[in-house]
């Protein structure tokens, strides 16, 4: 697992990121579309083959394989194909993440795509979005990765607002305890636990932040 030095300016990340991410959001918008869609056939067939020459045009060049997780120089976090916060990757709530005193939070909207039971948020996108928070709050010093997590779901979470936040509340060597819980506006859906390890071959490799600049 290698980090991808992107040499370039902040202000370059940042017109960059002027430019994926409304059309991320667009596809994004696309996929509420499809799955709310109650247009006709003929309609869909016709969506259908649109859709298809915008993919072949974007596949006209593509990378290689995934993005990857880039950081700049100044050790701005590029993790834009990540699952839950990638800046391109339209699968992603997106989450944006922000560091408070006690850990991190985020304010974030869930749709249709995300549905599991009837309203509700599907069980593994929660763990998903909490297995990311405990470990964003966990990478204070480089990057750490999840080695158990443990969820527990106190009430169904309904598709809508949410917030979410992650603390760490013990570190021993190289493992960090973390917790955190997803909130609707009555208060606590589920909570999470969890250990999160500096892995042993990154600690005499300088930090690098997996979280986005
Ligand atoms: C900012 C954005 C944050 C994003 C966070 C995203 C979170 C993720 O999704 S990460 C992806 C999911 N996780 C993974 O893929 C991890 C896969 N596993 C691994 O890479 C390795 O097993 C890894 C790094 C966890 C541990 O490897 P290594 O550094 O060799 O650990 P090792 O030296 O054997 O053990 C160190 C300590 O951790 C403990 N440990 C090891 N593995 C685990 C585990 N799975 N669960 C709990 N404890 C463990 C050991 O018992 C040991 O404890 P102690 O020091 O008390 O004896």
């Amino acid at each position: 697992m290698e980090f991808i030095l992107e040499d370039i300016s902040e202000a370059e990340v940042a017109r960059r990121r002027g430019v994926y991410t409304p059309l991320t959001d667009t596809v994004r918008d696309l996929v509420d579309a499809v799955i709310r869609t109650e247009v006709s056939e003929d309609a869909l067939d016709d969506a259908r083959r649109r859709i298809a020459e915008v993919v072949a045009d974007l596949r006209s060049k593509q990378m290689d394989g995934p993005y990857g997780v880039r950081h700049t120089r100044q050790n701005t976090g590029m993790a834009w194909g990540n699952a839950v916060i990638g800046v391109r990757n339209a699968l992603a709530p997106p989450l944006d993440v922000v560091h408070v005193d006690d850990g991190v939070r985020s304010d974030f909207t869930l749709g249709a795509a995300y549905e599991g039971p009837p309203g509700c948020v599907h069980g593994g996108v929660c763990a998903m979005l909490l297995d990311h928070l405990l470990g964003n709050a966990a990478s204070t010093e480089g990057p750490c990765y999840t080695g158990t997590i443990t969820i527990r779901y106190l009430r169904p979470t309904r598709l809508g607002a949410l917030s979410a936040r992650a603390w760490v509340t013990e570190r021993t060597g190289r493992k960090l305890y973390a917790k955190g819980t997803i909130s609707d506006a009555e208060g606590v859906t589920c909570e999470a636990e969890g250990v999160f390890i500096v892995p042993r071959s990154a600690v005499d490799t300088p930090a690098v932040r997996w979280s986005q600049g």
